[in-house]
């Protein structure tokens, strides 16, 4: 049986009108489906939930965005039965991005109905406490996640969603969040023993895929079927060296410069005096001053 949780509104609102080319094809192939439609946040998890406690074997299929991917995956119970599939609706696409996946609704279709492969992903985990929330593309403490909750709960987003502006929310948002960086000193530490002070970081980006907001390649190298988080960590420059740093990790070139830090792990460990935003695959993971970032042992079936 394939299964579809689908976000209408991701993307600007496109994730309903490519639902609908979708249902149009397995209507014409005369497939027996299941559809779930999201309304709010958690819904997805609530869904996926749902579905997979039955373990049964099982495709199911994300219509949406990083957002409502990352809610599905931290829904799933039962990793052995599931095969997840992805057919990105929303406005960043970085897990997309990172796995080449296709753009057109008929080309998506076909690749569900007849994988070429079925990867087995590599899913990250953010622990803080008793707290944890699963990952695919990268989870994140400091100016990152400042962005993305600010974005979430952002007005303007939601009002210039509606004119299919949603990406100029991020980019206001992040000079603002630029404007009012401080830097904070911070330790970070790997299970192998390497351990590093910095007087004062930006942000640490914790990464399973290498892309994150939007199309930023913060580690070049990672790949989402390693076995290892790479890590790159940005310590306090100047504000103007920033706004010079970011625009280069479109292409990766960040990594060459002094101030930014690229690591490989399977498990890291970053503690902060003062809590700071934490997010994973953009969703909120609230305020935290102490972060375990790692894999977990299972790996999750993912058509590509
Ligand atoms: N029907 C709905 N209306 C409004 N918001 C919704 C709805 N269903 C889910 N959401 C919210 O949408 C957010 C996830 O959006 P999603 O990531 O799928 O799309 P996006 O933000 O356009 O894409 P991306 O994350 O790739 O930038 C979640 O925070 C979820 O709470």
């Amino acid at each position: 049986m394939y299964y579809f949780i689908v976000n209408p509104s991701a993307g600007s609102g496109s994730g309903m009108k490519k639902w609908k080319m979708i249902a149009a094809l397995l209507k014409k192939q005369n497939l027996p489906y299941k559809v779930y439609f999201t309304r709010k946040s958690g819904d997805a998890v609530r869904f996926a939930q749902a579905i997979t406690s039955r373990h049964e074997p099982l495709i199911l299929a994300a219509l949406g965005g990083d957002g409502t991917a990352n809610e599905i995956l931290n829904g799933i119970c039962d990793f052995e039965n599931t095969i997840f599939s992805y057919i990105p609706t929303g406005s960043s696409n970085d897990l997309a991005r990172a796995l080449n996946l296709p753009d057109a609704p008929e080309e998506s279709l076909a690749l569900l109905l007849n994988p070429e492969h079925i990867h087995a992903l590599d899913v990250g985990c953010i622990q803080s406490g008793e707290d944890s929330r699963r990952f695919f593309v990268s989870s994140g403490v400091g100016f990152d996640a400042s962005v993305c909750h600010e974005a979430l709960s952002s007005r303007l987003k939601k009002l210039l969603n509606r004119f299919h502006l949603g990406k100029l929310t991020y980019l206001g948002i992040a000079l603002k969040q630029i404007m009012l960086l401080k830097g904070t000193p911070a330790k970070l530490a790997f299970d192998d023993g390497r351990a590093f002070s910095f007087p004062r970081i930006f942000f640490c980006a914790f990464m399973n895929t290498k892309y994150e907001g939007g199309g930023f390649q913060m580690c070049p190298d990672a790949l989402p079927d390693d076995g290892f988080l790479d890590v790159c960590l940005v310590e306090k420059v100047p504000k103007l060296k920033f706004l010079r740093v970011l625009p280069s990790a479109f292409s990766g070139r960040h990594t060459s410069i002094e101030e930014v830090h690229i690591y490989r792990c399977r498990e890291a460990h970053i503690k902060t005096p003062r809590p700071l935003a934490v997010h994973a695959d953009g969703e909120s993971f609230h305020f935290r001053n102490t972060i375990t970032v790692s894999l977990l042992d299972s790996k999750l079936k993912f058509i590509s």
